[in-house]
């Protein structure tokens, strides 16, 4: 027991580009500011709000940009040069002949000024302090709304671009996408993905994107969907466990974790089952993680200094973590190696093994020649790619959920309907259509990530605004999420939004570009419907079998800044069973069963036992058949830390450091 608690714009809406409204508020002053409030999210805490929409704490220097904002220093003043000269004009206008002359020039070159300041960007200046210590898109917002849809951000030497409309976006990342690279994203990223297809650019992305593509095909994505089912059903165990005993549980760390092991099991064959115990791997996993995270928003690139990853402890932290890691994805790749040189299988297009049918083998069995950390770039870069960000969106999913009983009850009707109690297959998705649209909507409301990041590599031009060559941009899918310009009460949850249930699932074509879940263009998503029958998977099978209900003794949930979306202190919920009394049996239950699969309670009641299961891959032998990894056992055997090593929660709540 102490284990395990351880271990845990709608339709008809102006949608090409629209003028944003509230860009008229840039001009007014300081009143207009003020009204200029992002809207309340529906249904938010208390504490949601204020960190939110309130008086938002700022570091340091005690100021706060919402002060500031009212006091109209971010108002645009147009022509700083003609403003000042006004006066002088208006009383050489007074005077005769040479006085009128002389402001009939000035008027002229006031034009000439105002025309020059209506091509300079908008430009707020401020201390980076004043943006360190909150969701780095909150003030992006509040800024967006005073500013429109494009700025510039300045913090001393250092500027952003903030991108906040629909055609810049698709500008940016489909028409010119040539003239763009991932700049800071890759210098963050370096450490752990390396050239992986995240961070990577020109030749190198190319060709990976080319390998990498290939091995998501609609057989092994079909078959990670059963595997989706058996993982969900796997954790079941634990929040039988937190069922029986009534405490509550985090569910961001639940979701954390059984992302972990889905994405370990279809990138390379790997059985972390973190949702019963943690390991040396785990561990320097979110370690990673969290660094990656860090070093995305640290002000500095401090881990840069010579020296420094010898002194600060969480910088040897990290190396130590990534020599783990990568220990373990060198056994991974040779343990895969020996299997494809083993196996006398013809490679086809839609190659796919039942012994192994992960995308490293597919990688290793087409031939794929590259470096073995190449290779590791790619898994790494997967494996980070695929995790955090479906957790996010479960978690996320799970709290709007738990402030509309409504749409739970919708979403339970549909599944009893569809599945039972059965595991979906791919087939069952296009059935499963309101559930598939609460993660659209909830995707839409908190984006994974909220920000896309660029480096324009020649200048470009934004209707009057040149953005010169060099200069990092942000696009902010959290404001084009919530632009009142392009949805019909951003603030709101409403599914039913994207227009017929019957319809297309709602993409960034389908929205023109202001609605941005997984990108656009030629770097968007390659794991797009992946993660998006991971997510109605996990959602349908967790919602048939079980109530969730806010755990009220827990502070309430509020937002903080990675790479994706996280709470500040967790999602913490209390789960009971359903209560089945008044549910007709499906009429699908049991049906399209092509084999045995775990019977829910079976596995319910294996997992429930205070030892992971064999099935799971724990307890098995050190090189479980399931892919155990080489490294870990190794350490496993050395120090008996399986399941009973007491697992320190490294859930996205724990910050690192
Ligand atoms: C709900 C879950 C997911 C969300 C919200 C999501 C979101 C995104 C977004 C927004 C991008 C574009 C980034 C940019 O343009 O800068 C992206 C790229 C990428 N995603 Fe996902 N993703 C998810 C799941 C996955 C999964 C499961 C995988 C792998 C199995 C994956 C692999 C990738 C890769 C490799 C890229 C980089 C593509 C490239 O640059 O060519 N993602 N993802």
């Amino acid at each position: 027991m102490q284990q395990q608690r351880s271990v845990l714009g709608g339709h008809g809406q102006p949608r090409v580009a629209p003028r944003c409204p509230l860009r008229h508020a840039a001009v007014q002053r300081c009143k207009s500011v003020v009204r200029a409030e992002p809207p309340k999210p529906s249904g938010s805490t208390a504490d949601e709000e204020k960190g939110l929409l309130g008086i938002l704490p700022l570091a340091a220097k005690g100021q706060n940009l919402d002060a500031r904002i009212q006091s109209g220093e971010f108002t645009d003043s147009g022509s700083t040069k003609e403003r000042l000269t006004r006066p002088l004009r208006q009383a050489l206008a007074k005077e005769p002949v040479v006085g009128r002359s002389l402001a009939m020039t000035l008027a002229d070159l006031g034009r000439q000024w105002r025309a020059a300041a209506a091509k300079r960007m908008p430009e707020a200046r401020g201390d980076i302090r004043e943006i360190v210590g909150q969701p780095v898109f909150v003030p992006l917002y509040k800024l967006f709304l005073v500013y429109g849809k494009i700025f510039r951000l300045s913090f001393g030497p250092k500027s952003f671009v903030i991108i906040s409309d629909p055609a810049y976006a698709k500008q940016i990342l489909l028409s010119n996408a040539d003239k763009y690279s991932k700049g800071l994203l890759s210098e963050i990223l370096d450490f752990v993905m390396g050239t992986g297809l995240i961070p990577a650019d020109g030749d190198i992305w190319k060709a990976r994107r080319r390998a990498v593509v290939p091995a998501l095909h609609r057989k092994y994505v079909a078959s990670m969907v059963r595997m989706f089912g058996e993982c969900t059903v796997h954790g079941t165990g634990t929040l039988d466990r937190y069922a029986a005993s009534g405490e509550g549980l985090d569910m961001e760390n639940y979701f954390s974790r059984l992302a972990l092991d889905i994405i370990g099991k279809a990138v390379f064959n790997y059985d972390f089952d973190s949702l019963t115990h943690d390991d040396p791997v785990i561990k320097a996993v979110y370690v990673l993680l969290r660094e990656a995270e860090h070093r995305s928003t640290a002000p500095i690139a401090y881990w840069n200094i010579p020296g420094v990853a010898l002194l600060v402890p969480r910088q040897r932290r990290c190396q130590e973590a990534l020599v783990v890691v990568n220990d373990c994805l060198d056994g991974l790749i040779d343990k895969c190696k020996q299997l494809v040189q083993e196996e006398d299988i013809q490679f086809s297009e839609e190659f796919l093994s039942d012994r192994d049918p992960s995308i490293l083998h597919f990688l290793l069995a087409s031939g794929d020649n590259i470096s073995s950390k190449q290779l590791r770039d790619d898994l790494m870069t997967l494996l980070i790619a695929g995790h955090e960000t479906t957790a996010a969106v479960l978690t996320w999913t799970m709290h709007i959920l738990s402030q509309h009983p409504e749409a739970t009850q919708r979403i339970r009707e549909e599944v009893d309907e569809v599945l039972g109690d059965r595991l979906p297959t791919m087939e069952d998705f296009a059935r499963l259509r309101y559930t598939t649209r609460v993660i659209n909507e909830s995707m839409r409301l908190y984006p994974q990530p909220p920000v896309l990041i660029r480096r324009a590599l020649e200048d470009d031009t934004f209707d009057q605004y040149v953005v010169p060559q060099g200069s990092d941009i942000f696009i902010s899918v959290w404001n084009l999420h919530r632009s009142p310009a392009l949805w019909d009460e951003p603030e709101k949850f409403k599914p039913e939004r994207f227009g017929p249930i019957e319809g297309p699932i709602p993409n960034e074509v389908t929205e023109s570009f202001s609605y941005l879940p997984f990108g656009g263009g030629r770097r968007k998503c390659i794991g797009d419907q992946f993660a998006l029958f991971e997510a109605v998977t996990a959602l349908s099978m967790l919602l048939r079998r079980y109530d969730f209900t806010v755990d009220t003794r827990k502070p309430p949930v509020g937002m903080t800044t990675g790479a994706t979306i996280h709470t500040t202190n967790g999602l913490w919920m209390t789960v009971k069973r359903r209560d089945m009394s008044g549910v007709a049996p499906s009429h699908s239950a049991g049906a399209q069963q092509a084999a045995p699969r775990p019977e829910p309670a079976l596995a319910m009641a294996a997992a429930a036992t205070a030892q992971p299961s064999p099935a799971s891959g724990a307890a098995a032998p050190a090189e479980a058949a399931s892919g155990g990894c080489p490294f870990a056992a190794a350490v496993k055997a050395m120090t008996g830390a399986v399941a009973t090593t007491p697992a320190t929660p490294p859930g996205p709540t724990a910050q690192g450091a």
